[in-house]
């Protein structure tokens, strides 16, 4: 198999220590650098060299893929760029607004180059995903509740965001809840996106969670995901690097790639 040379984004953060365990552990990807926000030009576990400059690093290194998984304002600036040197995104990282990815499609394409960005790499939470979008069509009253770890930057959830579009696909918008409510605390019914509620909930000892909750008369579905740790991400980080290098648009969501 031929070889794909990588450099990841944000190597000594919690998603980036688990990506670059599995590129080494993977025989047919190849550790190119790393891009840090510190320790620029100094060795990355005595393996490769850390850039501060992406567009340095991806002229130096010349990598097929980067995978990113920074924040949300690096991580956009570090798709672009990679985008514009040829280089092939792989991105965790959350926050991306639907006209960053209308931007970023319109580049991949013209560059004839893949990118895939996928709010969640965990296979059981892109199904649980899927599996909302189904029942939605027979419950049209939904509520989402993610829940994750205390050190998250973004609000809803980038899979929150997703799943409510996945839903507003086969359901569209829809008042719910009493006509005339009022919230006596601002917040109290949580995020609202056309229509769907979205409550986030940040506690120390979470890692990544959802539950999607539908109501009918008489009854209720509840749809639930849980990842216990980092490693429940790397296949799907895997499949991504894998097909970006056979695709030359820009796919927004693992569900378009697993059958
Ligand atoms: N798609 C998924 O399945 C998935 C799963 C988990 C986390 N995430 C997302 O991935 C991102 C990272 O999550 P995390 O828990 O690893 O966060 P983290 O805070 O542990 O790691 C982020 C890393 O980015 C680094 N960084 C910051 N600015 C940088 C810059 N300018 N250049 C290079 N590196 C920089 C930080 O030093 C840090 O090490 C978040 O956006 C999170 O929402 C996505
Ligand atoms: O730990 C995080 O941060 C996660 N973010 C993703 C999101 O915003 O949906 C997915 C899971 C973990």
């Amino acid at each position: 198999m031929e070889q794909i040379k990588i450099v990841i984004a944000g190597p000594r953060g919690r998603m980036g220590q688990e990506a670059v365990k599995l590129v080494n552990e993977t025989e047919h990807f190849t550790l190119s650098a790393v891009i840090d926000k510190i320790n620029d030009g100094e060795w990355f576990q005595d393996q490769v060299r850390t850039y501060t400059n992406p567009e340095q690093c991806f002229a130096e290194t010349s990598p097929d893929v980067l995978i990113d998984l920074t924040t949300p304002e690096v991580g956009k600036i570090h798709t672009k760029l990679a985008l514009e040197h040829g280089v092939r995104p792989v991105v965790g990282t959350t926050g991306f607004q639907e006209e960053d990815l209308q931007e970023l499609r319109k580049l991949a394409e013209e560059k004839g180059i893949g990118a895939i960005i996928a709010p969640n790499f965990a296979i059981g939470a892109v199904l649980m995903m899927k599996f909302a979008k189904m029942a939605a069509r027979y419950f049209p009253d939904v509520e989402i509740i993610e829940m994750h770890h205390d050190k998250k930057l973004d609000a809803p959830s980038g899979t929150g965001i997703k799943t409510a579009e996945m839903i507003y696909e086969v359901r569209g918008n829809k008042k719910q809840g009493h006509p005339e409510e009022k919230e006596t605390i601002k917040g109290a019914r949580g995020g609202e996106w056309n229509g769907i509620h979205i409550h986030s909930v940040r506690l120390p000892g979470l890692v990544a969670h959802q539950e999607v909750l539908f109501g009918g008369d008489g009854q209720t579905l509840k749809i639930r995901h849980d990842s216990y740790n980092r490693a429940s991400f790397m296949s799907g980080v895997k499949l991504s690097v894998e097909t970006v290098m056979k695709i030359d648009t820009l796919v927004y969501g693992l569900e378009n790639i697993i059958e």
